[in-house]
């Protein structure tokens, strides 16, 4: 019992501290609404009742005005509550969303993202965005509608007292309370069976949305999966379902029975009391009334219980999202926590001295890895898949940090710099980059943003990845969208996305960005779009301190040093010339795949 009043107790401070979103004077607004609504039913009932009384003497006019009155409030009231609530829920979820955004984008590390208990919580808070009448906005909404309930309640004791005496007000309230308690303990307990079951949610959410959007379309209907994938929903979501039911069962099965039980014999024993008192047909009518409104008190308020339970959920796991961000920021350093200075170029040199990392503590990806790239020089890494490589990239970039070791730019520790300004400084061309379902203009400014009036640095940029005729041959020129999903719009290849996404980079470096990073640029260019890709490469890179990934050994052989990953260390560098000469691993990767590669390529790109 003391647990579950601390919990109460807790969750109402959880829900204040989001009241000043709202705004003070909207809150104050919405409550005197509330109040006024809450208190006119009572209005009502009084004047009927005492109407009622007044007709046996042919004086019944005032009482009915005041009924009258009451009941024109009321109505008048209802369509103002519903604007102040609506008002109230979306500052509060405006409020909410930023925080959200902000932690998805800003607060939480690449690898805290990745975690199941954090999906677990981003999915339900952002499911309740997406469904609406579930938010934290709503739960505030909710809970300042209650006003007008417990204002209600006060009327009614108020009535029940001054018309039939204490102990029907006694017995009134311990119908009101004992009845409510049961509904709100059922509900928080709700609560956790909710909260319990997100990872289920989740997963079927999975299943559901693979099945529904257009993207995993083409694949599941060429491979066959229609019938597996049905079969799978429904098994994923039976499994929710089941635990629903028998969660439901125990929540609302005995305990709530037994409230129920309580409730009754209270109300009971006031209509006994009542019945025993010498009050006339007016005061047992008021007081009839006035004990059924205790009783409502037995079951769900629409406008408040549900948005409470799923609302509170929601803003109860965002704030365990923001938790888990600032201890993730305390226990690795994350520079974004407090970072000492901005760099945005480095001068010298990016170093990585003995950097420590893996996914798993038990399996170091990147061991005691050294590796140095001089301001201003092309690198190229290579490495067998699964050599770390990509996680390299992110390393380096200050998405995950080391967990022994550390990035020096400069020969400053990057845990010590500012993370954000030090992202920036970033051109990154991922091998899984994102294609955006929006205008072609957009989908190259992604790369510097504040500079998306910049058309002409755009098409440059276009024509620099061979995406010139492209650009010339659509309708709406920049402004095309890049989906057939929209009216105008249109798709690309795959070899036309990889060069939109280098577009993006390229135009990032246009504007300032100094490091380019490049995760197989030309992985998905036909012979000739990889020869053009070569040609300009050093143009690409000049000035520029880069790295390039890349499979490719004619992508490779261009850059000033070229580094051969094993196991997570470098195990050698030097140039093209170097390496071969040197006979080890690089010049067997060259010799037993390269050769014919590029024999087949030379003879493609001279047809
Ligand atoms: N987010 C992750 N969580 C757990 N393990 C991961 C994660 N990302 C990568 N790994 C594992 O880390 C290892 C290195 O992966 P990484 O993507 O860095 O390799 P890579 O050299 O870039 O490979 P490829 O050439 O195939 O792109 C692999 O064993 C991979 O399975």
């Amino acid at each position: 019992m003391v647990r579950r009043l601390a919990e109460r107790r807790f969750a109402a401070g959880q829900l204040r501290s989001l009241l000043p979103y709202a705004g003070r004077g909207l809150v104050a607004g919405t409550v005197a609404v509330h109040l006024v609504a809450g208190a006119a039913p009572i209005g009502f009932m009084v004047g009927t009742g005492l109407a009622l009384q007044d007709l046996a003497g042919g004086g019944a006019g005032g009482w009915l005005a005041l009924a009258a009155a009451s009941f024109l409030v009321q109505q008048a009231l209802a369509p103002l509550q519903l604007v102040l609530s609506r008002r109230v829920q979306r500052r509060v979820d405006a409020a909410c969303i930023e925080r959200l955004s902000s932690f998805a984008l800003r607060g939480a590390s690449l690898a805290g993202l990745e975690k199941p208990e954090v999906a677990d919580r981003l999915s339900q808070a952002d499911e309740a965005f997406e469904q609406w009448t579930l938010t934290p906005g709503a739960a505030v909404e909710g809970a300042l509608a209650l006003t007008a309930r417990y204002t209600q309640l006060v009327g009614a004791l108020v009535v029940l007292l001054v018309a039939v005496g204490p102990w029907p007000a006694l017995a009134g309230a311990f119908v009101a309370v004992v009845a409510r308690l049961g509904q709100t303990e059922a509900f928080n307990r709700w609560g956790h069976v909710i909260r319990d079951i997100r990872r289920l949610r989740r997963r079927a959410g999975y299943v559901r949305e693979l099945a529904t959007s257009t993207r995993a379309a083409k694949e599941i209907r060429t491979l066959g999966l229609v019938d597996w994938l049905d079969q799978r929903y429904v098994a994923e979501d039976q499994a929710v379902l089941d635990t629903l039911w028998t969660s439901r069962r125990r929540v609302y099965g005995a305990p709530f029975v037994g409230y129920a039980l309580a409730a009754l014999v209270g109300s009971v024993v006031a209509l006994l009391v009542v019945a025993r008192t010498d009050a006339d047909v007016a005061q047992v009518s008021v007081a009839v009334q006035a004990l059924i409104l205790c009783g409502r008190f037995g079951v769900v308020f629409p406008e408040a219980d549900v948005k409470l339970v799923y609302g509170r959920g929601a803003w109860q796991a965002l704030l365990e999202l923001e938790d888990i961000a600032r201890r993730e920021g305390a226990t690795t350093g994350d520079a974004s926590a407090g970072g000492a200075g901005a760099v945005t170029a480095p001068r010298r040199s990016v170093r990585l001295e003995g950097v420590q990392f893996g996914y798993r503590p038990d399996r170091p990806v990147l061991d005691e890895l050294e590796l140095e790239l001089p301001a201003g020089t092309s690198t190229a890494l290579i490495g067998v898949n699964g050599a770390g490589k990509t996680t390299l990239v992110k390393v380096l970039t200050g998405m995950y940090t080391p967990q022994g070791g550390s990035v020096l730019v400069d020969g400053t520790d990057l845990r010590t710099l500012d993370v954000d300004a030090w992202q920036r400084a970033f051109a990154i061309t991922f091998q899984d980059y994102l294609r955006y379902e929006l205008p072609l203009r957009e989908n190259v400014a992604m790369g510097a943003i504040a500079h998306r009036d910049d058309d002409e640095g755009i098409r440059a940029e276009l024509e620099r990845v061979g995406l010139g005729d492209l650009l010339a041959e659509l309708p709406a020129g920049l402004d095309t969208p890049l989906t057939r999903a929209l009216p105008g719009g249109r798709d690309l290849s795959g070899g036309q996305w990889q060069r939109l996404a280098l577009a993006r980079s390229l135009f990032a470096v246009r504007h300032g960005a100094s490091v380019l990073v490049l995760d197989e640029p030309t992985a998905q260019l036909d012979a000739r779009g990889e020869a053009e890709f070569y040609d300009t490469f050093l143009d690409l890179t000049r000035g520029v301190t880069s790295l390039v990934i890349s499979h490719r050994f004619s992508t490779v052989r261009r850059a000033d040093r070229i580094v051969v990953l094993d196991a997570g260390r470098v195990t050698e560098v030097g140039t093209h010339d170097e390496l071969v000469a040197r006979g080890g691993q690089y010049a067997r990767m060259f010799e037993v795949q390269a050769r014919r590669f590029t024999a087949e390529n030379d003879q493609e790109v001279a047809r």
